[in-house]
């Protein structure tokens, strides 16, 4: 599964033209491989270590958020330090999700593939999600 990376300001630098470079979650696999192997870390990334490093990132991800309110999208109103903050903190989530994956022999590209097929099916289009919490509820078309 290929994702794109945006150098840049997000969905602005796209939208100006700015530079894209395409990674796939098996160069980010090979690379975690890699870095834990180098320092001797492996030992260390059972699945469950990993899960918790990777809630723990999600915190991490959480307070940034925190006590801001709403906020638009693109945070036009945050600046580039804010962003780089925030870019990290995505990267740290993306990346233990990747390596948990692995230690737990998922492929996570098609799994994640598959998921968005098996939620076509069962949220088909043409239907009425005006309401966003009956959108949200699996229950809410029986
Ligand atoms: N045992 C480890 C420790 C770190 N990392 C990698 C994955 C994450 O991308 C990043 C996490 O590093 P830190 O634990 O230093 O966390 P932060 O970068 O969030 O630093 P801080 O908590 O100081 O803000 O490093 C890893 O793969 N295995």
């Amino acid at each position: 599964m290929t994702i794109l990376m945006e150098n840049g300001d997000g969905a602005d630098a796209v939208a100006k033209g700015g530079m894209d470079v395409e990674v796939s979650l098996g160069d980010l696999r090979k690379q975690l491989d890699d870095f834990a192997k180098a320092r001797g870390w492996e030992q260390f990334h059972s699945p469950r270590n990993l899960l918790l490093a990777l809630v723990g990132e999600v915190g991490e991800l959480s307070e940034i958020f925190q006590w801001k309110g709403e906020v638009p999208r693109g945070l036009p109103d945050w600046n580039v330090s804010e962003k780089e903050h925030l870019g990290e903190e995505l990267s740290d989530v993306l990346l233990y999700l990747v390596r948990l994956s692995h230690m737990c022999g998922v492929d996570l590209g098609r799994a994640a593939l598959s998921k968005i097929e098996k939620n076509a099916i069962k949220y088909p289009v043409g239907r009425d999600y005006s309401r966003a919490a009956a959108a949200a509820s699996s229950k809410w078309s029986k």
